[in-house]
């Protein structure tokens, strides 16, 4: 059965656009994934304390036919291949990808928490989501309403 999902990418080490359009040329290797949406690109201002370059973030909608601990799987193997290594936690890194939302769906489990936990604080996340959101989505309101009343108040520009 074919989900639609929505992921939240991030770079802020090495050439950053060439890191995201890597990362969403593997995305789309995989022939489950579908009917890609890409947000415009938003250099944003690191958020959580750790000092580190700026970020390049984009979200994006997919269609899916795999699982949400497939995708994680195939999220964490284009991390791999773009040599990303976990240093420190919310630090600097060549690639980011979560999952923020998959279809309706709500998942709880150690290594996979749907809606993102962090949604709501990330100004980065959120912009760019509702760029890429179907008019039709059940979510469309929600995000809406979370982009007005968030706290997170770091800067997000498109880029020109
Ligand atoms: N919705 C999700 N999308 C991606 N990874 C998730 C999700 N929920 C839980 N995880 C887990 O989070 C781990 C990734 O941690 P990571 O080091 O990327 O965190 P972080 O990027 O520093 O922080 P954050 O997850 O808040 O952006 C993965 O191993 C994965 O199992
Ligand atoms: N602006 C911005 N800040 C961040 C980001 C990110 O993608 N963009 N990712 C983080 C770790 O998940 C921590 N801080």
């Amino acid at each position: 059965m074919t989900k639609r999902a929505y992921l939240s990418i991030g770079t802020n080490l090495g050439d950053r656009f060439d890191n995201l359009a890597r990362a969403l040329d593997l995305l789309m290797r995989n022939p489950a994934n579908q009917n890609l949406k890409v947000s415009p690109i938003y250099e944003t201002e690191p958020v959580g304390g750790v000092k580190q370059d700026d970020f390049l973030n984009i979200a994006v909608a997919l269609d899916t036919n795999l699982t949400p601990l497939e995708l994680l799987h195939w999220l964490q193997i284009i991390e791999k291949s773009l040599h990303r290594r976990r240093l420190i936690h919310w630090g600097p890194r060549t690639i980011d990808l979560d999952i923020v939302l998959y279809e309706d769906e709500k998942w709880q489990t150690a290594n996979l928490k749907i809606p993102h936990p962090e949604m709501g604080n990330r100004r980065f996340v959120l912009q760019p989501l509702l760029d890429v959101m179907d008019d039709d989505s059940v979510h469309q309101a929600w995000i809406k309403r979370l982009l007005q009343n968030t706290t997170d108040h770091n800067w997000i520009r498109p880029v020109e």
